[in-house]
């Protein structure tokens, strides 16, 4: 006899918390935004949902096995009429126009699930699946070698990304998925073995249909492999398009200049990635705000860095005004004493060759004029990253 299909658990409304934290606002089901999901459910006759992966801001993504082609894969279920309907044409670029894709997380396949009560439609995107994303672990926990393995390969993805002529413009924790052991080849109940089993509460009986609320699953640390991928195409661009809205989220990781009226560039990506290094070798991010919020800590930016280029003056555009005392640089390479220290007080165990290696690489992606700011194409010749890279034998 075949063995009862494991579909996760119930539980009760004592455990409601754990969700509350980690899963989407139930609500996103109520307004149409979210396609309700049962786990067991097959989509398009060939994906059966196994477990849920996580969402975003316009997005569920579930872990489903393929009946067809039997291996795992990502389901992102976009929600109608975002930006996120429009990840697939920018997919369809970056096949077409990067020449390396392999540590890009580019799609297999799409299809739509149709709503008919409201003629609404859901794209539903096809991913390999990967890891967790940079944000959603204690990444100080993971080997000093694997955090920069995922350094140079995110580097490696954003330079073949750059080179194929797209500005990603949103690089941040949420954009490096992490690489995780292949478990198409077990059971489902042995998958949850490893991943832990789906956590699960009824949606409201109100809905167009039937769902499930799950929790995320969290992929043990032991089964992450020194791989990291570049994600969540969403707001991605061709170089030199024009856009209205020029700044990033979340503040501590969008370039100076884009609160200065210049748009999004290879440059400014850059900056982000350089955040996002420091968030790999620190375990934080030098400037997110310990009260998050939405506007740029640029007080400490220029605490840390030095004044802002004196040619800015007059064209900051946020929450709040700018200062006067923030300006006053010519914006070249940054070699502050407060970098130097924050590096030493972040890393105090290694030494003094590595830091100096550390502060050269930031001194270069923290230049604030984002036509002298280093390339991801010259990082990765950079004496001082290379150096890095060796010392953690990647
Ligand atoms: N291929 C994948 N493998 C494993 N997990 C994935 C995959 N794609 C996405 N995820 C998980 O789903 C989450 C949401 O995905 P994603 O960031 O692409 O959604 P989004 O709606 O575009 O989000 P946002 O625009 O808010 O960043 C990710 O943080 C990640 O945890």
């Amino acid at each position: 006899m075949a063995p009862e299909p494991d579909y996760g658990d119930f539980v009760d409304s004592e455990e409601e918390f754990e969700f509350d934290e980690t899963a989407e606002v139930v609500d996103g089901y109520r307004d149409g935004s979210y396609y309700p999901i049962c786990i067991g459910e097959l989509l398009n006759q060939r994906y059966r949902i196994e477990h849920k992966l996580g969402h975003g801001s316009y997005s569920t993504v579930w872990m489903a096995y393929d009946t067809q082609i039997k291996r795992d894969v990502a389901l992102k279920i976009i929600s109608p009429g975002t930006p996120g309907d429009y990840e697939l044409s920018m997919q369809n670029e970056i096949i077409q126009a990067v020449p390396d894709i392999s540590n890009i997380v580019t799609y297999l396949e799409h299809f739509l699930l149709v709503r008919d009560d409201l003629n609404t439609v859901y794209r539903v995107l096809v991913f390999p699946v990967r890891g967790p994303s940079l944000g959603s672990i204690h990444v100080r926990e993971l080997p000093g070698a694997t955090r920069m393995c995922a350094a140079k390969q995110f580097l490696t993805a954003l330079q073949s990304l750059h080179s194929g002529g797209i500005v990603h413009r949103d690089i941040n924790s949420g954009s490096l998925l992490f690489g995780v052991a292949p478990l198409d080849k077990s059971s489902t109940s042995a998958k949850y073995q490893c991943l832990g089993r789906p956590m699960k509460r009824p949606l409201p009986t109100n809905l167009w249909k039937s769902g499930e609320w799950v929790k995320p699953l969290e992929v043990p640390h032991n089964m992450l492999k020194g791989q990291a991928y570049l994600c969540d195409f969403g707001l991605s661009i061709k170089a030199g398009t024009e856009v209205e809205d020029k700044i990033q989220g979340p503040p501590w990781f969008c370039a100076p200049e884009r609160y200065h009226n210049i748009g999004p560039s290879f440059a400014s990506d850059m900056w982000s990635y350089t955040c996002l290094f420091a968030e790999l070798y620190f375990g934080w991010n030098p400037f997110s705000s310990f009260f998050g919020g939405t506007a740029p800590d640029i007080p400490h930016m220029v605490y840390v860095l030095g004044p802002l280029p004196e040619n800015w003056e007059g064209y900051y555009y946020d929450i709040g005004r700018s200062d006067k005392s923030w300006y006053g640089s010519k914006g070249g390479p940054v070699f502050t004493e407060e970098l130097q220290g924050m590096i030493e007080r972040a890393r105090p165990e290694t030494g003094i060759t590595e830091r100096m290696h550390v502060l050269s690489i930031m001194s270069k992606g923290f230049c604030y004029q984002p036509e002298h700011r280093i390339t991801a194409a010259q990082l990765l010749e950079d004496a001082s990253f290379q150096a890095l890279m060796q010392i953690y034998q990647v």
